[in-house]
């Protein structure tokens, strides 16, 4: 897969370039659609010269003509201008484009970039906006040390996670969260720019193969931004990591993996799973949060209402910078509970009347201390923390049991968050097993699911539990499966090699380690597999006393030349011991029957060689 992803030069964000095109020809490739809210005459926007040049596109001052009978008006206005897509989808870009719009207009959220419309020229969707001062981007650039004062990334960082979250209460994300994309008014204000437009370009195929990874900015994106139909999906979470990587930009003047090709980012995020670091000294909430933002598997990672909360708390924080320390990662491990990270458990506080049973660790099947398997909320301590304690009746106990909040969860029309259910009517577009990320008491439910790249919504009465697949797992392809979804080992003999779940997706897909295999050099020995095309394999399920032992083989590649060399080294030592009791016997006997003159059983024990190869040579023949 990473061989797949070639770096793209970013150019300089502050390229000049006059238009030398004939703004009053400009050529419109699509028909114009229908005449919708958004669209705007592309002979009324002139582009004048370029002001910045990014992964999407490129930005242009220009100005927008606005004529009627009792006005004629020019304004300043940026056009950003898109990378081109293929012909057949400018049009259902368009028309996502208006929806977006339709909702930003009747929410009239405040803090993101003004938008006056959008419109194609030469083939190139553009999008109008207003024109602001610079980015933040540009403010640190002019800055000494390329770095802001916490004061300044608090505000922003608040202003900013106030309207992501708006933006994500309406179901849009952003996926290109970064400093340039961070825009300032007159008054220093911060305002949202290119929301949305990764969002829309999901599903729609550049014609450029080099696009396709144009999912939002490297350097800024998650784990699941890489590959989403792999390793999704994208959800609001996303957008926290890249929200942290701004704050540290922000924080130090330093982009997060700097100096690093597409390529080695893609190594330390997706697979080596590094974070970017953290700077030392910041007050405690924003450190907490921050590395919140990082975990790998976005489930555990905060929402953005628990990162406006964090921001709006430290708003008058004191911050004392410690060059170079490094706090990344080791706050985050310690809050967790089997597995569960604070921001996950507090997505989803209980009620009164819940029913609910023992949570389960982090995808395992085992059960903290007590396993509750039913009972139902009768009382809260506290019903904001998810590390309050709440009363449970439990059937044929009399009185209600006092438990941790965070030990047990919810379960709605039979489902549970983190269970592994199906779709019951199959779709064709992509797979069908998938893990349930939220289960609503109404029914509503979202999963995970190989193959799309965003979540699958819709109601608990279309989905069925099925087996969890479980960390530690032996699994092997079902003999149906031909051709496996992803590159699968074979054994040495030739067969498919069996091998052990490492790691389970927010999706359900199977991250396996092959321990079995003996690999040299850099050959990999870890795989990808589609949850749907393989089964668990144990010793219980192994028939006969052979596979049972083929089964032991997949624990450790050394097993067999082990079993080799034991049964080698017991095999010379029964001919040891079955020469030597040979021996003894032979001795003992013909101690027994030497008669005299040396004579054994009436033969004579000093038979010259010769004969006795004779005789030998007889009784083989
Ligand atoms: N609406 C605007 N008004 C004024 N300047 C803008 C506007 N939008 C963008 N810019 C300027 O253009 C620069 C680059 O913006 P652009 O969005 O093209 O780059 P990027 O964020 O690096 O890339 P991309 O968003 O494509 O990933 C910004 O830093 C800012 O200086």
């Amino acid at each position: 897969m990473a061989k797949d992803i070639k770096g793209s030069p970013l150019a300089a964000s502050f390229d000049y370039e006059l238009y030398e095109g004939d703004p009053d020809h400009l050529r419109t490739v699509v028909a114009a659609p229908a005449p919708a809210g958004s669209y705007i005459d592309p002979a009324s926007i002139k582009l004048k010269h370029r002001i910045g040049r990014g992964y999407f596109g490129d930005v242009w001052s220009a100005t927008h003509h606005q004529s009627a009978t009792d006005y004629d008006e020019h304004h300043e206005v940026a056009v950003k201008r898109l990378h081109p897509i293929n012909e057949d989808q400018v049009k259902a870009f368009l028309s996502k484009f208006e929806e977006l719009w339709v909702k930003l207009k009747s929410k009239q959220i405040q803090g993101v970039c003004w938008l006056h419309g959008i419109t194609v020229i030469s083939g190139k969707i553009c999008i109008v906006m207003r024109s602001y001062e610079g980015s933040v981007g540009d403010k640190m650039a002019r800055l000494k040390k390329g770095k802001l004062q916490l004061p300044d990334v608090l505000r922003y960082g608040f202003e900013l996670a106030k309207v992501i979250q708006e933006l994500h209460s309406m179901n849009v994300l952003v996926l290109n969260l970064k400093p340039t994309n961070f825009l300032l008014n007159e008054h220093d204000e911060v305002f949202l720019g290119d929301f949305g437009i990764p969002y829309i370009l999901l599903g729609v195929q550049p014609p450029d193969s080099d696009l396709a990874l144009r999912r939002g900015t490297p350097n800024y994106m998650a784990p699941e931004q890489w590959e989403p139909e792999v390793r999704g999906p994208i959800t609001c979470e996303t957008d926290a990591w890249g929200f942290g990587c701004s704050i540290i930009e922000m924080l130090t003047g330093v982009q997060p993996w700097f100096g690093k090709s597409v390529q080695d980012i893609y190594r330390s995020v997706v697979i080596n799973q590094e974070k970017p670091q953290l700077p030392g000294g910041l007050p405690t909430a924003i450190e907490n949060v921050l590395n919140g933002c990082f975990e790998y598997d976005l489930r555990n990672r905060p929402l953005m209402v628990d990162i406006l909360q964090a921001f709006e708390s430290s708003k008058n924080a004191v911050y004392s910078e410690v060059e170079g320390s490094d706090i990344g990662g080791t706050l985050s491990d310690k809050s967790k509970t089997c597995g569960f990270t604070t921001w996950f458990l507090s997505k989803d506080l209980l009620q009164v009347g819940d029913t609910i049973r023992s949570r389960k660790m982090f995808n395992s099947r085992n059960s903290q201390d007590l396993a509750v398997l039913e009972g139902s909320v009768v009382g809260l301590e506290k019903d904001t923390d998810r590390d309050g304690f709440v009363l449970v009746r439990v059937p044929n106990l009399r009185s209600p049991l006092r438990v941790n909040a965070s030990t047990i969860e919810r379960v709605t029309y039979g489902l549970a968050t983190g269970d592994w259910v199906r779709l019951v009517n199959e779709n064709k577009n992509h797979f069908s097993v998938g893990i349930l990320h939220s289960v609503q008491r109404d029914g509503s439910v979202t999963i995970g699911i190989l193959g799309l790249e965003t979540l699958w919504t819709g109601h608990s009465s279309e989905v069925e539990k099925v087996d969890p697949y479980i960390l530690g797992q032996f699994v092997q392809l079902k003999s149906n499966v031909e051709t496996p979804r992803f590159e699968w080992p074979k054994k040495w003999g030739g067969g498919w090699a069996t091998g052990r779940i490492s790691q389970i997706l927010p999706n359900g897909c199977l991250v396996v380690q092959f321990p079995g295999r003996l690999v040299f050099g850099d050959e990999p020995n870890t795989f990808l597999a589609d949850p749907d095309e393989v089964i668990e394999v144990s010793f219980d399920t192994c028939p006969g006393i052979i596979k049972k032992y083929q089964h032991l083989e997949d624990f450790h590649w050394c097993i067999r030349p082990l079993s080799i060399a034991l049964s080698l080294l017991t095999a010379a030592k029964l001919g040891v011991s079955v020469g030597k009791c040979i021996n003894a016997k032979l001795k003992k006997d013909s101690k027994d029957h030497r008669t005299k003159d040396g004579e054994v059983g009436g033969k004579p024990a000093w038979l010259r060689p010769n004969i006795l190869f004779k005789e030998g040579a007889a009784t083989a023949r």
